[in-house]
């Protein structure tokens, strides 16, 4: 079995990669990182080590690498061989990777009629679905149709915390022992594929809500506070008490909020949250408050992990999560020159100020009660 993975990242290598290869499949990653790429077709296995106190490692091999910069054809090949295609590139390069899909499930419906699932892996709501609608661009009618039939763009939710790799080895990865990876079943097309360790739910929904505005919500806020405190780790910024009473104030309204309105029992959504703190406390992963804060935009979109839960939190209760405001004002002064996002976002603050420059990424208006209030707890930083 050929799954075609687009992103040989941290999770790519470090999640996806490593449960696809339980399941049997032969994986072809498909990326842009020529030295990646390389090391994988010379060596054609690397080592995922997991970062608890026994340090057990395993070694993942059946792997093959493919640049989809210099070698479209042999991705569009991969695709219309594949039996299932997953991703793990980020959300802003799912518009890029749709080409190349588009192209296989082009050449797919000239070889085959056999169903295909496509599963985007990325920190978004309905990643899966923003991928088919950017294939949609690039086919036809026709493929459209063929499309509709034969391949499932299934939504997921994926949790494993992988940090930026410092080993000597560029293929090797270290990852914590946690996952969870969601799939929504009834967007499957053909058979429901068998990968142990997939959670196949009715509705994604409540699921990928409770991850992004619990554990990305919570990240996040550890990360732009860590950074406006000075610090250099997750890890680190936890430990300080003004981070960790933010934290705690942003998760106490993000849990609220989930659990009204989806119906998460209380004490079960407490022990999640509990369980994720320990998680960034892991003392055997290093994770750069940089590498959790990048994409600072696309972090303050108005459907990401600041902005949506807030105005959920408004939808319900009628009021405004200052918890999240004052988190929202310390991502709003998060500086970062090796991060176009944030070099970008700095800019946009120091030309439209903070009223109009939140208000557009965010997609409110500027007298829109979260932007007052964010504006207020800038001004008391
Ligand atoms: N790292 C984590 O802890 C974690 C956990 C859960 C979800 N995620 C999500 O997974 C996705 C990837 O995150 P990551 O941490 O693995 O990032 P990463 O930067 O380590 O990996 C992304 C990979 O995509 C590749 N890429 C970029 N453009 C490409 C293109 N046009 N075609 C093919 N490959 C391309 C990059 O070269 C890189 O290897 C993101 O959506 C992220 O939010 C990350
Ligand atoms: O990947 P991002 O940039 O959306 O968010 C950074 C981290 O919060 C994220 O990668 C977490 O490590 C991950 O979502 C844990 O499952």
């Amino acid at each position: 079995m050929l799954a075609v993975h687009f992103g040989a990242g941290n999770i790519g290598r470090g999640f996806i990669g490593s449960l696809l290869h339980r399941a049997g499949y032969e994986v072809a990653f498909v990326d842009v990182n020529e030295d990646v790429i390389h090391a994988i077709q010379t060596r054609g296995q690397y080592r995922v080590i997991f970062a608890g106190e026994n340090q057990e490692e395993e070694v993942i091999d059946q792997i093959s690498a493919i640049n989809s910069s210099t070698n479209p054809e042999k991705v569009e090949q991969a695709v219309a061989e594949a039996d299932l295609v997953t991703t793990a590139v980020g959300p802003n390069v799912l518009p890029v990777i749709a080409k190349a899909i588009a192209s296989g499930l082009t050449q797919r419906f000239q070889q085959t009629e056999e169903p295909l699932n496509v599963i985007a892996c990325e920190n978004m709501v309905g990643g899966s679905s923003v991928l088919k609608d950017e294939v949609y661009k690039h086919v036809t009618a026709e493929e459209q149709a063929l499309i509709a039939q034969r391949v499932g763009f299934p939504d997921s939710a994926v949790d494993r915390i992988v940090p930026n790799q410092k080993q000597d080895d560029p293929l090797a990865v270290a990852v914590e022992p946690y996952y969870e990876w969601v799939v929504e079943q009834p967007a499957i097309r053909g058979e429901v594929p068998d990968v142990p360790g997939i959670t196949y739910v009715d509705e994604l929904k409540p699921f990928i809500e409770r991850k992004l505005f619990t554990v990305n919500t919570g990240h996040a806020t550890i990360a732009y506070a860590g950074r406006y405190y000075g610090y250099q780790t997750i890890k680190e910024a936890l430990e300080a008490e003004e981070v960790y009473a933010l934290v705690k104030g942003v998760l106490d309204e993000t849990g609220k909020v989930l659990v009204t309105t989806y119906g998460f029992e209380p004490k079960e959504h407490k022990d999640y949250q509990a369980k994720i703190l320990e998680r960034f406390r892991n003392p055997y992963i290093s994770d750069e408050v940089t590498r959790v804060g990048r994409g600072p935009i696309r972090k303050l979109g108005n459907q990401d992990r600041f902005v949506r839960p807030a105005l959920l939190y408004r939808e319900v209760f009628n009021e405004t999560p200052n918890y999240v405001a004052k988190a929202i004002a310390v991502a709003l002064l998060y500086k970062n020159a090796e991060d176009q996002e944030a070099v970008d976002l700095e800019n946009k603050i120091n030309q439209q100020g903070f009223a109009s420059g939140f208000a557009e990424i965010a997609a409110l208006e500027e007298d829109h009660p979260l932007v007052k209030e964010v504006v207020k707890q800038v001004q008391s930083l």
